[in-house]
C-alpha cells in the first residue's frame, strides 16, 4: 500500500466557544473540549486511511488551563504513528482571547483510531512516510506509548478474567450451601 505523509492529513479545527458549552462558572466543560479533540483526531485518521475510522482509545488527558465562553479554540491534530490497522493522532488545544489576542495552551491528548472496512473489521492503513527529524521523534515516542497501551490492555484482560473466575467460584460456593 502506498505511504502518505503527515502533511496530507494534518487538520486544524477552529471553534468559538458558546454559552451552551459552559458549566455555571463560565468555564467550558471538559467533555466539550474532549468532543472536539475526538472530531479533530478522527478527521486526521479518516484523511489518512480514507475509510471509516473509530476511536479505540484516548490516553490520559490533562486540562492545563481553563477554556472560557467566547474563546476561539484551535484543535491542531496530526498523525504520529501508523500500525497495521491503527493510527496514533496527537491533538493540541489552544484558546485565544478574542479581545486581547492572548493565546493559551490548554490541553493535549493522544488518541488511537482503528480503520474499518465495509463490514466493520479492522482494515490496513497506508504507512506513514516520515519526512523530518520531528516526524521520526514523534514516531519513536508513539511506538513507546503503543507498547505501554498493549501491556495495560493485557493486564486489564487478565484482571477481568480473574474477577470472572472469582465470581463463578463464589456462585459455586453459594449453590453448594
Ligand atoms: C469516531 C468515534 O467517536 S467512534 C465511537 C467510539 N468508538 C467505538 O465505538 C469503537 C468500539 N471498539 C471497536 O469497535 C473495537 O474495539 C476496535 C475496532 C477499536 C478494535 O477491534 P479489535 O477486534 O480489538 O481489533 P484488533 O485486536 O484486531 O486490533 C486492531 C488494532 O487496534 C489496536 N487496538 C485495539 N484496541 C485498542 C485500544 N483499546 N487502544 C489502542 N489500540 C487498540 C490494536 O493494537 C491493533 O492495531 P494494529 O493493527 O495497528 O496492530
Amino acid at each position: 500500500m502506498k505511504g502518505k505523509t503527515k502533511r496530507e492529513s494534518t487538520t486544524m479545527l477552529t471553534q468559538r466557544m458558546l454559552p451552551q458549552d459552559a458549566n455555571p462558572a463560565g468555564n467550558v466543560h471538559g467533555g466539550v473540549t474532549l468532543k472536539y479533540i475526538d472530531i479533530a483526531g478522527g478527521t486526521v485518521a479518516m484523511r489518512h486511511c480514507r475509510t471509516n475510522a473509530v476511536t479505540a482509545s484516548i490516553d490520559r488527558m490533562d486540562f492545563l488551563q481553563p477554556v472560557y465562553v467566547g474563546d476561539l479554540v484551535t484543535f491542531k491534530a496530526s498523525l504520529n504513528y501508523t500500525g497495521r490497522t491503527s493510527m496514533e493522532v496527537g491533538v493540541r488545544v489552544e484558546a485565544e482571547n478574542m479581545f486581547t489576542g492572548e493565546k493559551r495552551y490548554c490541553a493535549s491528548a493522544y488518541l488511537t483510531f482503528v480503520a474499518l472496512d465495509k463490514d466493520g473489521r479492522p482494515h490496513e492503513v497506508p504507512p506513514l512516510i516520515l519526512e523530518t527529524d520531528e516526524d521520526h521523534r514523534r514516531w519513536r515516542e508513539a511506538e513507546a506509548r503503543r507498547a505501554i497501551r498493549k501491556q495495560e490492555r493485557q493486564r486489564e484482560r487478565e484482571s477481568q478474567r480473574a474477577a470472572q473466575t472469582a465470581s463463578l467460584n463464589e456462585q459455586g460456593d453459594d449453590e453448594s450451601c
